[in-house]
């Protein structure tokens, strides 16, 4: 009979093939490869069957489709267009099975028996060989077989141990002791050819099993990777003896590692100038969102730790990867985010690099892919996607790819840019399912990835920049990391160290820090390291001249640094910036067409060590740029409006990119490129449309968008105009404050002549932000995290502030107190102890604190920590009821939702009597 055609294969059935009785009387079979193949098709969940199948369709034996509902279990195996060598080959390696089966007596089969025509059987090749078609010579559906029939059947050839297995034992480090798997020096029906690369596993095709396919060719170059990168011994290796295919195998994966690894020490090596500083890595999660919820897409939001917790959730590059939690086989994921220019890329880089040297061991294979330059529309097979579409030396032979869909769990895949994708949303709305096609698109691999279909097992790195539209996916991600950029002593220390073989800038950090609003910019490393190219370009010549806004400091850089800089800006930035009147709509600034595209693909070649790559910032300086000679004056309002119903496309501008419009807009620097839109009806125009804003109306986002925009114009009269519309009562509660929105924030309170009160609670406002805000004189009372606040006392007080310090204390609030988690409490604690020291702790008679008002004036504690936490924290809270005296209502509204327990009942009752204004317990 010949090869079978359209066999529906029910995969949960062929596991039953395996029975005890079955495996009994297999004699040349280890039984660890048996239980192994009962496991693709059984025991791991259905994402095994996942991998079969991928193996099945890339080897090319077979193509295996979902029938019917797409059901993983049910398939369909189709004969693969063959030539007839190869069916030819194929047949004679069944030769042993052929002459067990001629043994057999029909009595004893049910069917006739050919030599292809084996009940089932996973043949080395990896093919799965089913009953074939019946007598009538019509497809027939796989029947169940009773085991007696495989009785007859007494040697099945299961090649030696999977590479992979074999593979998986070996340590990351060079040389790789290559030992022999017991199952290499068994009787094998088919004995590994020193000569003939043919496949070691049940699942790993050889180069002769698939003359079809379009691996097959590249694989009788072995060894297929570009050797004269590869550092070994070739002398040695011309010694060695014809070895066994394990060891061919592994000297294969060793090469590819070796390979990969000088490849990733070329290409991501730091220049040698590059200021490399380390920043902190904190562990975030995502909450729902507080405030109104404007859409389905913002329902979720980054939680913003105060300086206590991000202290205690900061990470060491090191432990990037931990997770004590992990599940076996399960894919990691983990989003990598931060603003643009934070140092994703540079991270991810440095990660590729110190792989290189030796770091990260539990990986043997890292994939870097720059999302920006994949297509995700473009149809790969999954081998190409790796090792075509990634940053990645050339690998011509399968077995390299066999052994990552063997050891997901030593490959780490990294996507640089997420954000970058095409459709980044529409990536992970897909639902990934194997198809029958050899190749997949991009975006249905990634889908795969993502829903931890594909490569189940390894482990994901995607950065990405923060945005809202994002925070709905991280909901399916494993980690979060938050790149915090450089903290104030980074910032100085980086300036400094840039200047600090040049004597004559020795003023150049003071210079810097002159221009308050940029150099507040400078917690992001590109901009720190733009700060310092504008002192190196200005420091000298400049008469200073203040203040700078955002897009004066781009366009000077972009004026005199083209060429100097062109690795930042890219040539000719400012010369494409011509009008195209094909453009003159909205709808073309979806995609700028002026856009910076200076980083380059790591090229295989090892020669770019180009580790300074455009930033998003630089790109959108340019798209504002492009925008600005493009679009009509009359359309300009409608573009930077936040109204969502003037402006038609509302994607269309990003918060950045409207900044450096706006500022560009007013930015008087007689350029000949801005004159033609920098009419001053227009200037008029934009500030008319920001006059009629109510600053009360506006979301906290949209609030500092604004200022910034205001400032960015440099009109004084236009931010006078809009601080008498601001809100009395200004909550942030839940928004990131970054050091430039407390300085536009700062800059149009010191403006206000209304009493202000300012919530700053879940805000991640810095140490001096904090500081700045609330000793303004407009602000009367503020809120803040409690440990933040007590911090900020603490050096008051150690730096002898104390007119500040008392302004501060007197300024605070607590009401009502909200005991959400056990932190608050110990905040509370904490809060009511450093009482004593400030009142009785200090000498000086400036500081005349008899109590902090706030502690004194307490009168309403909402306690619900719930059940886990609820008796611990009651416990602690009690402890200092009593001092606060004058507490008049205390929720611990449901006592077994809150679980306080007996012992807080009793401690409860005990200070009781203490309680003298308590009216009301719920
Ligand atoms: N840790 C660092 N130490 C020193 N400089 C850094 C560091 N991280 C980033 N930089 C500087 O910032 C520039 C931009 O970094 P990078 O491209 O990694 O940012 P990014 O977060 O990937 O930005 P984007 O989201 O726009 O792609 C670098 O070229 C470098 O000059």
């Amino acid at each position: 009979m010949e090869d079978f055609e359209d066999i529906t294969l029910n995969f949960q059935d062929c596991k039953d093939l395996f029975t005890d009785d079955f495996v009994s009387t297999l004699t040349t079979v280890d039984i660890s490869d048996i239980e192994e193949l009962v496991n693709y098709t059984n025991g791991d969940g259905n994402n095994r069957m996942d991998d079969l199948l991928n193996v099945l369709n890339e080897t090319g034996e077979c193509e295996v489709e979902p029938v019917r509902k797409r059901s993983r279990k049910n398939c369909t195996l189709r004969k693969s267009p063959h030539s007839q060598k190869s069916r030819q080959k194929r047949k004679k390696k069944c030769t042993d099975i052929t002459a067990l089966n001629e043994s057999c007596t029909e009595n004893e089969t049910p069917y006739s028996v050919s030599s292809t025509d084996v009940p089932f059987l996973f043949t080395p090749a990896g093919s799965v060989v089913g009953p074939g078609n019946t007598a009538s010579g019509h497809p027939s559906p796989f029947t169940m077989v009773p085991s007696p029939s495989f009785k007859i059947i007494t040697k099945i050839i299961f090649c030696p141990a999977p590479l992979g297995s074999v593979l998986s034992c070996l340590p990351d480090t060079h040389p790789i002791p290559i030992t022999e798997h017991p199952a290499l020096s068994t009787n094998t029906s088919i004995p590994p050819s020193p000569v003939r690369n043919d496949s070691c596993s049940p699942f790993a095709p050889s180069a002769s099993d698939l003359p079809n396919s379009p691996e097959a060719a590249s694989m009788y170059h072995i060894p297929s990777i570009d050797m004269d990168t590869v550092n070994t011994d070739k002398s040695k290796q011309t010694q060695v003896e014809p070895v066994q295919q394990g060891n061919e195998k592994h000297k294969l994966m060793n090469s590819f590692i070796e390979a990969q690894k000088q490849l990733y020490h070329k290409i991501f090596a730091l220049e040698r100038d590059f200021q490399y500083t380390e920043t902190a890595l904190i562990n975030s999660r995502i909450s729902p969102k507080t405030g109104k919820v404007i859409s389905k897409t913002a329902e979720k939001e980054l939680l913003h730790y105060d300086l206590a917790e991000r202290e205690r959730e900061t990470l060491q590059l090191l432990n990037l990867f931990e997770d004590k939690d992990r599940k076996e086989m399960e894919t990691k994921i983990i989003a990598l985010l931060g603003q643009s220019g934070m140092g994703k890329t540079v991270l991810v880089k440095k990660i590729c690099h110190e792989w290189s040297t030796g770091k990260f061991g539990q990986f043997s294979c890292v994939f870097y892919f720059e999302c920006r330059h994949l297509d995700v529309s473009k149809q790969y097979s999954f081998k190409d996607f790796l090792f075509k579409l990634s940053s990645c030396t050339q690998v011509k032979n399968i077995d390299v790819y066999q052994y990552i869909l063997r050891n997901p769990e030593k490959v780490l895949l990294i996507f640089d840019g997420f954000d970058e994708f095409q459709d980044p949303e529409g990536l992970l709305h897909g639902s990934f399912t194997t198809s029958l096609s050899k190749t997949n698109k991009v975006k249905d691999l990634f889908t795969g990835l993502f829903q931890k279909k594909l490569l189940r097992g390894c482990t994901l790195l995607l950065t990405a920049r923060v945005k809202e539209k994002l925070n709905q996916y991280l909901g399916k991600v494993d980690k979060i990391i938050e790149m915090m950029g450089f903290s104030s002593s980074q910032v100085e220390w980086y300036i400094k160290e840039y200047f600090k073989e040049r004597p004559d800038f020795s003023n150049a950090l003071e210079w810097i820090k002159s221009f308050q609003y940029v150099f507040s910019y400078c917690y992001i490393p590109f901009m720190c390291k733009m700060m310092c190219l504008f002192a190196d370009e200005n420091l000298k010549s400049r008469n200073k001249e203040l203040p700078l806004s955002l897009a004066a400091l781009y366009y000077d850089l972009s004026q005199k640094n083209l060429h100097a800089y062109g690795t930042c800006f890219g040539e000719g930035t400012l010369q494409n910036c011509t009008v195209d009147s094909s453009c003159l709509d909205f709808e073309s600034q979806k995609k700028p067409e002026l856009e910076l595209q200076t980083s380059k693909p790591p090229s295989d070649t090892g020669n770019t060590t180009e580790f300074m790559t455009s930033s998003a910032l630089v790109q959108n300086f340019s798209s504002a740029l492009n925008t600005l000679g493009s679009i009509k004056d009359r359309n300009l309002v409608r573009y930077v409006s936040f109204d969502p119903k003037k402006r038609r496309n509302q994607e269309s501008c990003p918060d950045v990119v409207r900044r450096f419009l706006v500022g560009l807009l007013f930015h008087d620097n007689g350029s000949p490129i801005l004159k033609f839109t920098k009419s001053i009806k227009t200037q008029k125009k934009i500030a008319e449309y920001f006059r009629t804003l109510q600053l009360s109306e506006l979301c906290p986002h949209r609030l500092l968008e604004v200022l910034h925009c205001v400032y960015e114009t440099n009109n004084t009269r236009l931010m006078r105009s809009l601080v008498v519309t601001l809100d009395k009562e200004l909550s942030f509660v839940g928004t990131r404050l970054t050091p430039p929105d407390v300085f536009v924030l700062k800059k149009v309170l010191k403006m206000s002549k209304a009493k202000v009160s300012l919530d700053l609670r879940k805000t991640s406002i810095d140490h001096k932000g904090l500081k700045e805000l609330v000793c303004l004189k407009s602000i009367t009372s503020f809120r803040a995290s409690l440990s933040d606040t007590v911090n900020l006392w603490k050096t008051l007080l150690a730096n002898g502030q104390n007119i500040l310090l008392k302004k501060c204390i007197n300024k605070f609030t607590l009401e009502p107190f909200k005991v959400e988690s056990l932190k608050d409490v110990t905040d509370l604690v904490a809060l009511v102890d450093i009482q004593n020291d400030i009142c009785n702790g200090s000498p000086d008679s400036s500081l005349d604190i008899k109590e902090i008002p706030a502690v004194k004036n307490l009168r309403s504690v909402i306690f619900g920590l719930g059940k886990k936490h609820g008796q611990d924290g009651f416990l602690k809270l009690v402890k200092i009821l009593p001092k606060l005296p004058a507490l008049q209502h205390l929720d611990l509204n449901n006592l077994t939702e809150n679980h306080i327990g007996d012992r807080g009942v009793e401690k409860l009752a005990e200070t009781f009597a203490e309680l003298q204004y308590l009216q009301t317990m719920e």
